[in-house]
């Protein structure tokens, strides 16, 4: 994921990023149609259709104060398609993805969790002049230590048309040069204050060393003049961000622990004044970026309230949520509504449906997902693991793609075959058949109570759930 969204920190959060791991947008061409199979997505047309249009009125600052509901059945891609507007939106969009069951979970009260999320959700470009160094690289030269103890010397000459200067350089300095691959012929501007150097392009003078016609690579001119200039640069931080780092004193420890506290009314009050203000004077933009909140149906009356209210403020993001809910109650009262959301802030929300798969998107998502995890997979093992996925539901046959090569490993085959298959399938149990189980043997588990307000209870439960998404439009 792109740096400015949030900080992936718990495990759950790692499972369901590298579940989408394959996807890289929304696969739509310029006119917003999608295409059957592209950038990792699979079928799904009219909502990929739907969300690239919504991305594209997210970008032109169109659809401030308004949220996006993706509403469908467990594994239709609900969260997939928000990955995929991540993607789209691009690394100068915030966006912050939590679940409704981490505002319960966290040391803060869910208000507060809330509005930090909310506001990691926003970002201020911020504009200033900077003193940099700007030129073409002539050498780098480090020396290494000779013992383990000593440490690194780094000296980089730079040059522009009409000068040249060696400066001594750091090991910060020294580790960024290699991470962005920087080498003599390109040109590059390095920031007094910081040090963080951004590579502009290659000298057009090593122009003979390439084929232009057969190479992308961004030829620029050797700047002239002064090696130091004064010049515009931009920084992105979400107010969040600029929230912590003015609470504490060492504000950003903190934002790097992930530790942040509560945060006192009066900061964030001054943070928006100051943020409003340097935007009247030009000197900073506010980009809403997205909050997307997975299982929807964990938020409670007061925590819907509150957003309901956020989303009416100057500074708000776009909110995207996802439900695989029908009719249901709504946490904290005895009221039912369409997936558990109250009704006043349903009327505001756009709402994208996702459909069941058919066998062919089915099949087209395992061999996606098995490209993904490096896994070689037979035709014929594809098609059980595609009937599988009919059957069951696509998250369990995603599973057993990669239980599928562990045992094919084991019998040291280089291929999963259809026997590897079969073999993971009765191995580990899909909902249903666990269910079915469970049945058969519940008298022989704990807290099993079979009194008939239970047995009540659950059908109530089991009929809530069962109206489907569809039934609602
Ligand atoms: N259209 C699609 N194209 C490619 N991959 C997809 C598509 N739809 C779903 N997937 C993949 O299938 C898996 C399950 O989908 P996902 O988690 O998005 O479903 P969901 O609707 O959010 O489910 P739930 O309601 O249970 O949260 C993920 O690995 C996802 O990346």
């Amino acid at each position: 994921m792109s740096n400015f969204l949030s900080e992936v920190k718990d495990i759950t959060r790692i499972e369901r990023t590298a579940m989408h791991s394959h996807i890289q947008g929304l696969g739509l061409d310029d006119f917003l149609e999608p295409r059957n199979v592209s950038q990792g997505m699979v079928g799904q047309k009219s909502a990929r259709k739907a969300a690239g249009l919504i991305v594209r009125l997210i970008k032109q600052g169109k659809i401030a104060g308004r949220g996006i509901l993706i509403a469908g059945q467990p594994g239709t891609g609900k969260t997939a398609l928000a990955m995929a507007m991540s993607h789209e939106l691009g690394e100068q969009t915030p966006f912050t993805s939590i679940s409704g069951s981490e505002l319960f979970s966290l040391e803060m009260s869910k208000t507060e969790a809330m509005t930090q999320a909310i506001r990691k959700s926003i970002g201020v470009r911020v504009k200033e002049m900077a003193e940099v160094l700007e030129g073409e690289v002539v050498e780098i030269r480090i020396e290494r230590p000779e013992s383990l103890e000593g440490v690194r010397k780094g000296k980089i000459t730079l040059k522009t048309t009409d000068m040249d200067s060696m400066y001594e350089i750091g090991n910060k300095m020294m580790d960024q040069l290699s991470e962005l691959g920087i080498s003599s012929g390109d040109v590059i501007s390095i920031q007094k204050a910081g040090g963080k150097v951004t590579k502009l392009g290659r000298s057009y003078s090593r122009s003979k060393d390439y084929d232009i016609n057969t190479s992308n690579i961004n030829f620029v001119e050797c700047p002239s003049g002064e090696l130091q200039k004064t010049k515009e640069v931009v920084h992105m931080i979400s107010i969040h961000d600029m929230d912590v780092i003015n609470s504490y004193s060492r504000g950003f420890e903190k934002l790097f622990l992930g530790n942040t506290g509560e945060i006192k009314q009066e900061i964030r009050e001054k943070i928006n004044e100051q943020v409003l203000l340097w935007r009247e004077e030009g000197k900073a933009d506010i980009i809403p970026g997205v909050l997307f909140i997975d299982e929807t149906h964990m938020l409670d009356i007061e925590t819907f309230s509150y957003l309901n209210r956020a989303l009416e403020d100057d500074l708000s993001p776009i909110l995207i949520m996802a439900s695989n809910r029908g009719i249901t109650r709504i946490r904290g009262t005895n009221y039912k509504s369409p997936h558990g959301i109250p009704i006043d802030l349903l009327d505001r929300l756009l709402i994208i449906a996702t459909k069941p798969y058919e066998y062919e998107d089915i099949k087209h998502i395992l061999k996606i997902r098995a490209e993904e995890e490096d896994v070689e997979i037979d035709e014929e093992a594809l098609e059980m693991l595609t009937n599988i996925g009919v059957e069951t539901s696509l998250r369990y046959a995603i599973q057993l793609i990669i239980t599928s090569d562990l045992v094919s490993k084991k019998r040291k085959g280089t291929k999963v075959k259809l026997n590897d298959v079969r073999r993971v399938y009765t191995l580990f149990v899909d909902v249903k058949r666990s269910s079915q189980f469970l049945k058969e043997y519940q008298k022989q588990f704990m807290f099993f109570e079979n009194n008939e307000t239970e047995e009540k209870e659950k059908k109530e439960k089991e009929d809530e759930n069962s109206i489907l998404i569809e039934d609602l439009n």
